[in-house]
């Protein structure tokens, strides 16, 4: 694992960005793993203003998110598809049909959960993951428990998830209740994971991610075992990790 503490968030996001355009630019057909979340809101805005300054195109790059809320649909102000149109796809010239996301308003998730692994299948490893994490440990929406899924699935949100997740809805009883995610297994083979987290709120869950034992009541652990996994931290959420 590459650790990378920085003073200043801009400083985190331009790192973290530089790190995607490296893989677009050494192949412009890159696939890109995607996660929403406040965290990658910046690392988005440095490549929408690296594509704005000529300096890295999407055209021919191709991307798969980790998640999407069960039951909303993408034109939806709050689906994981809307969030990213607003702070990437459409400021970037991604064509909407390399853009693939689960579709939460699915009438049979199960069955969207199979087909989005078939895809990502498909497109074999992926060249670069952008990932954060939740402050119980979750990555993507994999949730603390005794079993974690290596693929795609139909997941129910812990209720400290949803109530943390609640700032974007107007309401708690309006937080989905399900997602569709990525598994561990699907996102853990990347090429490359770019991770970032910010804040002293994820010190703690960062320490047991990073320094605690592999353990699946805290999903993010499992990142220790991937063989390019690059961190990028502020210097309050590195804390305990210095
Ligand atoms: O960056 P935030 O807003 O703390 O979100 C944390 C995590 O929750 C999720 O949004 C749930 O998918 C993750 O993608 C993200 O890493």
């Amino acid at each position: 694992m590459k650790l990378t503490v920085f003073k200043n968030e801009k400083d985190i996001d331009q790192a973290a960005a530089d790190s995607v355009i490296e893989v677009i630019k050494s192949n412009p057909e890159a696939t890109i793993g995607l996660a929403t979340g406040q965290t990658p809101v910046g690392l988005y805005q440095k490549l929408v203003q690296a594509h704005q300054n000529g300096k890295v195109s999407f055209k021919q790059v191709t991307t798969y998110n980790i998640d999407e809320y069960a039951g909303l649909a993408k034109d939806h102000p709050q689906s994981f598809y809307d969030f990213m149109k607003t702070h990437l796809f459409s400021k970037v010239d991604v064509p909407e049909e390399n853009i693939h996301i689960p579709d939460g308003a699915s009438s049979d998730l199960e069955a969207e959960a199979e087909r989005y692994e078939a895809e990502l299948e498909k497109a074999g490893q992926l060249d670069v993951q952008i990932l954060s994490i939740g402050l119980n440990g979750h990555i993507g929406f994999n949730e603390p428990g005794h079993t974690l899924h290596a693929e795609t699935h139909v997941v129910t949100l812990t209720e400290d998830t949803r109530e943390v997740n609640s700032q974007a809805f107007s309401s708690l009883e309006d937080v989905p209740k399900k997602a569709i995610t990525m598994g561990i297994g699907s996102m853990m083979k990347a090429k490359k994971i770019v991770f970032i987290a910010k804040g002293e709120a994820k010190a703690s869950i960062l320490k047991q991610a990073f320094k605690g034992p592999i353990d699946p009541l805290v999903p993010g652990s499992l990142l220790q075992l991937h063989p390019n996994l690059e961190v990028y931290l502020d210097e309050s959420a590195a804390e305990y990790l210095k």
